[in-house]
């Protein structure tokens, strides 16, 4: 599986999208190291605050099918600029990847930028910040 290939993914579950209400279509796709490719849209919803980001279904589906070893993960939106994920979605995806995970953001040109999870979330609150008597 190419990064190339994983981000024709995010751009095609990208139909997928529920979004009623931002009309903004969001795609991602994540790349396993068993070699499996989960993909996932954005969900929306009249009650706003519950809709869910891409990145997050992606993340969850995989999670909740026992997965937890990622290599890869694209995002995929109609931007002007590669799409940059939001803050929720970085906290979520910083729980579960490590800093050896590429990131690949992009947008309908395949305009792409590739980040670590340091880069995209640095000084991120984590497990350890809840150990505080240890
Ligand atoms: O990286 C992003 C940015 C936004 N959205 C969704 C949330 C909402 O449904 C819509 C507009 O913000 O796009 C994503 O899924 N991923
Ligand atoms: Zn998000």
């Amino acid at each position: 599986m190419s990064s190339n290939k994983l981000i024709e993914e995010a751009i095609n579950v990208r139909k997928n999208a529920y979004v009623p209400y931002s009309k903004f279509p969001v795609g991602a796709a994540l790349l396993t190291k068993s070699g499996k490719v989960y993909t996932g849209c954005n969900i929306e919803n009249a009650a706003y605050t519950v809709g869910c980001c891409a990145e997050r279904v992606t993340i969850f589906k995989a999670i909740s099918d026992g997965e937890t070893a990622f290599v890869e993960m694209a995002v995929a939106a109609d931007t002007k600029r590669p799409v940059p994920p939001c803050g929720a979605c970085r906290q979520v995806m910083s729980e579960f990847f490590s800093n050896e995970i590429q990131i690949h953001l992009t947008n309908l040109s395949k305009e792409t930028k590739t980040f670590r999870m340091d880069e995209l979330l640095p000084f991120s609150f984590n497990n350890d910040d809840l150990l505080k008597n240890e």
